[in-house]
């Protein structure tokens, strides 16, 4: 407790403004338990940057952390450019700070005498992605906590491919942040390096978008789309993007169309929880419509909803949608002629079918960790293949490579190209997604995720991870327990033989377990929200379409039934 308390104090000198110092204070007189949360440990970078509870302390976003983060950044660019012109771009999001955070961060760039385009308004995630490739800066930032609740904010840190920092550059920025006391840190702006942007970026984003999202599908005026911005910034580029595209039939939720940072019509706004899309899912019931897309505040993750077999507005999870754009983009580029370098990529906790898909196709499915940035990774190291698209368990999807961050813009594009056509074709999305099962097998996915905040939720995932490692589990709903992958030693186990592989990816704290009858289990703390996650993918052979609702029952029982035997129900 002593040193929590001292490190606060430390809040309390010349270098912190009187706003702040007041906070520090407040907390030390009135609130223990706040003061603990703010100071106990630095934020960290996790799977998409920094993010965490806006407020005053080492463990919060506010413009210190950030200023610190900025003042790092910009000692390590002149540190592996020493000779060139550095330029950064910096975006952000709807969130309550996102826009004078974002200036804090430019005017410590500019002091550092570096260069930096700001967006003159709030922008999506994707167009930021892209910006740092088309006005070619060394690094690009966004200001956003993605889809975590109100209170959050966050910081997203861009590489010069325009994919999240990874090794070697992640380890090297975070010791060049840590080594810096809040007293290093330059706020001097100088306003002459600061240049906002918007128009010119914007057209070069859009129409990009517009570019490596159509596919020429038939009969768009017949496909009626319900969107939501979810109070977020694809406000700024989904409708146009619809539009230029020729999509005529799209009714936009105005209720939801106003960026704010309250999120004041939903619990969440996370297009994962079914909640978030329940008011464009009630729209879309009364006018008939045949899809609902609803993105995330900064636009990188969509949630997806269509008609399935009973015409009712069901909400696909991220792996439906990731194997069916999958295999959209490779049937489009089969037709075009493949040229033996493609690939695709997913994730060590995403659906098997990817394998599958890429099987069929004959092509490489490369596969990363947890993480956007590790396929953005994957196109990094194999400049010489062809990337054709990717995602993962999580909700969104990455179209080609001109963005290197999952992109809900194009995103939605593709998949009003894949329900237009499937719709011209006397088909469905849902139908072609079941198509899809025929084809490589059905595997049915379900994440389960615990919430525990705080130190003491640290801990007590930790300790979870720890039991579940320490007493394996032998057996999945009756299949054997064949291989355990522990990602944090790098081995595959086969328990049954014995044999043991390597595992060639970074280590983290994954745990795999795969059974005899191809179910898979995984577990891994999230590295953006205070949850512990399992993924859970169970399969099943399927002859025909018309057997796709029994099998889908049983699918659903088996997942129950494993969910049980785990106390996960
Ligand atoms: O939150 P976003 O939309 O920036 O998305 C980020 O976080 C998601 C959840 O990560 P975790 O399971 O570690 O919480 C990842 O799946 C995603 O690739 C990453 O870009
Ligand atoms: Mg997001």
């Amino acid at each position: 407790m002593s040193s929590i308390l001292d490190t606060a104090k430390t809040w309390l000198t010349a270098t912190f403004d009187s706003d702040t110092k007041t906070k520090v204070e407040h907390l030390i007189n009135n609130n223990t338990e706040e003061l603990n949360d703010s100071f106990y440990k630095n934020l960290e970078f996790g799977t998409g940057g920094m993010r965490g509870v806006m407020g005053v302390g080492t463990n919060r976003i506010n413009k210190y952390t950030l200023g610190k983060n900025t003042q790092g950044i910009s000692n390590y660019l002149k540190k592996v450019y020493p000779n060139e012109d550095l330029k950064v771009v910096i975006a952000y999001d709807c969130r309550h700070n996102s826009d004078t955070l974002a200036k804090t961060v430019a005017e410590v760039f500019s002091a550092n005498d570096i260069k930096v385009y700001l967006f003159s308004e709030l922008r999506t995630t994707p167009a930021l992605s892209f910006a740092v490739k088309h006005l070619n800066c060394h690094v690009g930032i966004v200001l956003t906590a993605s889809h975590n609740p109100p209170e959050y904010n966050g910081y997203k840190v861009y590489w010069t491919d325009g994919g999240q920092i990874v090794p070697p550059q992640d380890k090297e920025i975070i010791a060049e942040i840590n080594k810096l006391d809040f007293s290093e840190i330059n706020f001097n702006a100088n306003e002459t390096k600061i240049e906002l942007i918007d128009t010119e970026v914007d057209e070069a984003f859009l129409s990009a978008s517009v570019k490596n999202g159509s596919f020429n599908a038939k009969d768009k005026d017949n496909f009626k789309i319900v969107f939501t911005s979810l109070h977020g910034t694809s406000i700024t580029a989904v409708p146009e993007v619809l539009k230029r595209a020729g999509y005529t039939n799209v009714t936009v939720i105005e209720e939801q169309a106003k960026p704010d940072g309250d999120f004041p019509t939903v619990v969440s706004p996370n297009p994962e929880e079914p909640e978030a899309l329940s008011i464009a899912i009630k729209k879309a019931e009364d006018i008939g419509a045949d899809m609902v897309i609803g993105t995330d505040p900064d636009c990188d993750r969509l949630g997806i909803a269509v008609r399935n077999l009973e015409g009712k507005l069901e909400l696909l999870n991220g792996n439906q949608t990731m194997v069916l754009m999958t295999k959209f983009l490779l049937e489009q580029r089969k037709q075009k002629g493949f040229t033996g370098d493609e690939f695709i990529g997913s994730t060590i906790v995403s659906t098997p079918m990817m394998n599958k898909l890429a099987d069929l196709y004959k092509v490489e499915c490369k596969t990363a960790l947890t993480g956007f940035k590790w396929i953005a990774k994957m196109i990094k190291d194999a400049p010489n293949q062809y990337f054709v698209g990717g995602g993962e368990e999580s909700f969104g999807f990455m179209v080609g490579d001109f963005v290197r961050d999952k992109d809900a813009v194009t995103s939605t594009l593709l998949a009003c190209e894949i329900g237009a056509n499937a719709k011209a074709n006397g088909s469905s999305f849902y139908q072609d997604l079941i198509a899809t099962y025929v084809d490589c097998g059905f595997y049915k996915e379900k994440l389960v995720s615990l919430t525990k905040k705080g130190a003491s939720g640290a801990e007590e995932i930790k300790q979870m991870m720890v039991d579940f490692k320490d007493n394996p589990v032998t057996t999945i709903d009756g299949s054997k327990v064949e291989w355990i992958e522990d990602y944090n030693t790098s081995t595959a186990k086969n328990v049954i033989t014995g044999e043991e592989k390597e595992i060639n990816i970074p280590k983290s704290n994954v745990l795999i377990y795969i059974a005899e009858d191809g179910t898979k289990m995984a577990a891994r703390p999230s590295g953006t929200e205070p949850k512990i996650k399992f993924y859970f993918s169970v399969n099943t052979n399927l002859e025909k379409a018309e057997d796709f609702s029994v099998a889908n029952k049983q699918l659903e029982e088996k997942i129950n039934r494993i969910l049980k035997e785990l106390n996960l129900n």
